[in-house]
This record gives structure tokens, C-alpha cells and sequence, in this order.
């Protein structure tokens, strides 16, 4: 028997990945990958690792893991993924299927991944289903296009390549204005002072000091596991490991009795998780008028203010002509900057945006990127911009920077 070869499928936004995927899975592929037909393909994927927690949730129990070890629920997005290739590898596929392997993975576990997907290509056909041109592995001997639902042969192998050309940082037009004067004149807008988390007998942080001012533009880095959920959940709200340890958000004293809208109220928030559990009808106008009101898509009346200031959002991303189409039928990128613009339309004191380019393609990316940038520099918003991938654009002013020791993560500021 000859064996099947590796490919390399890249998409973007436009590419019907999921029919794609399923036609393969389902044994009844496109024609160039008919050879894998009748063969047990397994799914190495974002979506496989949302099945298993909904899996694991239903019927309450370990599936990923092993009775005794961390459920899959409460483990960070880096250590679900390498569940769930263990998990996948124990099963002896024909082939794997590896859907943005490296997205939500820190650069060493990044490197490690590539390194075992080299190995295994030795001996398990690989098919590679990239949105970013830079993530492709070099085995893959035959490559393609995802065009909508048509497969499209690359017959030129240069296109794995990156794309060369340096996209501007920023863009040159004006964002919107604010709708109203913030009434928050506070210039320190966060402070954690010696802040040791733990869950359980794991130690997740360990004595971290961080303070965020009026207007300035972080990016919080460290490697999977290190507790940047955790952080950021504390500043959030709605992590009650915050109770009891110093921090100050927004001039309020932690357990002083502040509520969660209180700091809401001065928060932007996106990651592309909230598109994923996003479900109903809604005109990009109205998501983005919904960023003033505090939901997720408009219940009630917009005012002709509130309809006029999502216009000039929807101008200033080149989407005007699209303010009436339906969220839920755009593309993975119109999405997602019409989520960050939504999260950034009231210039909140802070906006926190983790991991936002994930699974886009290069150009959605870019242009992603260049939005934020331009938010930093053209409002008084402080921003902390969560991401493993170093997005050749970003331009923050300051990284904080968590590094893990057996004591639980520490924390220190790095100016890039
Ligand atoms: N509810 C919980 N119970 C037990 N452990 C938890 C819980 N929440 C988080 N953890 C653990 O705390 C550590 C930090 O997790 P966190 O999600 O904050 O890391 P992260 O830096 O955001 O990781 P990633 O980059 O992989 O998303 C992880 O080892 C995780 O397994």
C-alpha cells in the first residue's frame, strides 16, 4: 500500500474549514484526498478541544485526562491542547488532522510541538489546515488553497513563505470619539500589590506588583500555564481568588464592597471565545451599539446618537456598506474587529483583549493589529493586549512579563 502523503491546507476567513474537515472525517473527501477515504482520520483542533469540554461537562466525568489528574475545564488553553494530542495519539489514527497547531502556545511549547508533529510525520500522514502562512511545517509535499468550498492546488511551493510585505502599524484616519467625557479621572486604573494565588496546593502567582496608568499600552506575556487568565480574571471581576489579596481597580479597594458592573462599567473586554458563544440574529450596527449598553447584541431601542457613532465605527473599518448584514454570516475577521471596535466604542478606561488574532488569517490579523495600535495611540484607553504569537505589527509600550517558578508565577516589566 502507498502512503498517504502530507499536505498543507491554508485558509482565510472566506474558507469553508468545517465542511472541509467534516468531508474528510466522514470518509467522503475532496478528489485529491480521496486516498484518505475509509481511513480513521482523528482531529487535533480548537473545535475538537470545545467538543470534549462540552463532552466532559455533560456526562461529568475526565475523558482528555486520567481519573485522578486536572480536568479538562479548569486547565489552560496551552495544557487542553496537549491533552488532547496525547489523547489523540493513544488512539493510533491513519492520519491526523492538525487544525492552527501552534495558536494559544507559548514559543517554547510552540517549538516542542513542531518538533514532535516532524517526528510523527515519519510515520502519521499529516494534513496541516493553516490560516497563518508562517505556522506550516516544511514536510508537507503537497499543498493547497481553501477557496470558499473549492480546494485550489498550489503548484508553487513558495507560498508557506510569510508574505514579505510590512503592513503599516497604524491607520492614518481618526477613530470615533468617545460618546461621553469619562467621569473616571483617576490616573492609576490598577494596582495588584504582592498578589499570591493559588488553587489548591498548586501555586499559580507569586507576590505580583503591577500598576496600570491612564492611557498606556501593555502586553502580558508568559508561557502556557503561567497565570495570565488568572490575572486578567481578577481584574475582570469575576475571580473570587481576588477577595482577600491588595488590589485596587479603578479607585475601588477589592472586597470594598465595588460590584461587578461597577467594574464593568469601566472595562473593555474581547476574546474570540465570546464570538464562539455568541449566538443570534444582530446587525453589525447593533453589536456595536451594544458595547454602550453593556450586552452582547441590542435588546432595546438605539438612540439616533448611538446609531450615528456605530456608523462612524463601521466607517472607520471600511464596513459601512455592510452595517445591516447579519454578525453571525460574516467572516471570522469582520467579527472579530467588529468585537474589538464594539469593546473599544466607549473608550473604557481599560480594554483587555486575549489572544484576539488567534485562528485569523495574515490579513484579518494585520488588520486587527493596526486597530489596536491606533486605539493606543489615538485615545486616552489604556489597553493589555494578551499573546503568545509575536504579531509582527504590535506595538506596545511595556510587556509584563510572568515567568514560572515551583513558587508560583513572578511578574516584571519589560519595555520592548
Ligand atoms: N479553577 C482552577 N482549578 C485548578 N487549577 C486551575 C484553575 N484555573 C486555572 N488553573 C491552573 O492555573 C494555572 C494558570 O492558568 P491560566 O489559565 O491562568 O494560565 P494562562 O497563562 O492563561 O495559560 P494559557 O497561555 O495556556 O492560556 C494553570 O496551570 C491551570 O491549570
Amino acid at each position: 500500500m502507498s502512503r498517504l502523503p502530507h499536505w498543507a491546507v491554508f485558509t482565510d476567513n472566506n474558507s469553508r474549514k468545517g465542511e472541509f474537515i467534516s468531508s474528510l472525517m466522514d470518509g467522503e473527501p475532496p478528489e485529491d484526498f480521496k486516498p484518505f477515504a475509509g481511513k480513521e482520520g482523528a482531529l487535533f483542533s480548537k473545535s475538537a478541544v470545545d467538543h470534549f469540554l462540552e463532552e466532559e461537562a455533560r456526562h461529568d466525568q475526565h475523558i482528555l485526562s486520567g481519573p485522578d489528574q486536572q480536568e479538562l475545564r479548569t486547565m489552560s488553553s496551552g495544557e487542553r491542547k496537549k491533552a488532547l494530542l496525547n489523547f489523540l495519539l493513544n488512539k493510533q489514527p491513519d492520519y491526523l488532522i492538525i487544525v492552527n497547531p501552534f495558536d494559544n502556545l507559548d514559543s517554547d511549547s510552540a517549538r516542542s510541538l513542531a518538533d514532535l508533529l516532524t517526528e510523527l510525520s515519519a510515520e502519521l500522514p499529516l494534513i496541516q489546515v493553516l490560516s497563518r502562512r508562517s505556522d506550516m511545517l516544511p514536510f508537507a509535499s503537497h499543498q493547497a488553497f481553501l477557496e470558499g468550498d473549492r480546494l485550489v492546488k498550489i503548484e508553487n511551493q513558495e507560498y508557506g513563505a510569510s508574505t514579505g510585505v510590512k503592513p503599516a502599524a497604524q491607520s492614518k484616519r481618526r477613530i470615533p470619539p468617545p460618546p461621553a467625557r469619562s467621569d473616571l479621572e483617576k490616573e492609576l486604573l490598577v494596582r495588584f500589590n504582592k498578589v499570591s494565588v493559588a488553587y489548591g496546593k498548586k501555586p499559580v502567582l507569586n507576590n505580583i506588583c503591577w500598576e496600570i496608568r491612564k492611557g498606556e499600552y501593555w502586553q502580558l506575556s508568559g508561557k502556557n500555564g503561567s497565570g495570565k487568565s488568572t490575572l486578567l480574571s481578577m481584574i475582570n471581576g469575576d475571580n473570587p481568588k481576588a477577595y482577600g489579596e491588595d488590589i485596587e481597580l479603578f479607585g475601588y479597594q477589592k472586597g470594598s464592597g465595588e460590584t461587578v458592573w461597577d467594574l464593568k462599567e469601566h472595562t473593555g473586554y474581547f476574546s474570540p471565545a465570546m464570538v464562539d458563544r455568541f449566538r443570534g440574529y444582530h446587525s453589525l450596527e447593533n453589536m456595536i451599539i451594544s458595547g454602550l449598553t453593556d450586552s452582547i447584541g441590542l435588546y432595546t431601542q438605539p438612540s439616533a446618537a448611538q446609531q450615528q457613532l456605530a456608523r462612524e465605527w463601521l466607517k472607520f473599518l471600511e464596513l459601512e456598506s455592510h452595517k445591516d448584514d447579519y454578525f453571525h454570516e460574516c467572516s471570522e475577521g469582520v467579527q472579530r474587529l467588529v468585537m474589538c471596535a464594539r469593546a473599544m466604542v466607549k473608550h473604557p478606561p481599560l480594554l483587555i483583549l486575549d489572544e484576539p488574532t488567534a485562528g485569523l488569517d495574515d490579513q484579518s490579523a494585520e488588520l486587527l493589529v493596526r486597530l489596536v495600535n491606533t486605539m493606543a495611540q489615538q485615545s486616552s484607553t489604556a489597553i493589555i493586549y494578551v499573546s503568545h504569537r509575536k504579531e509582527e505589527g504590535l506595538r506596545p509600550e511595556k510587556i509584563f512579563e510572568l515567568t514560572m517558578t515551583p513558587a508560583g508565577s513572578t511578574g516584571k516589566v519589560i519595555l520592548p
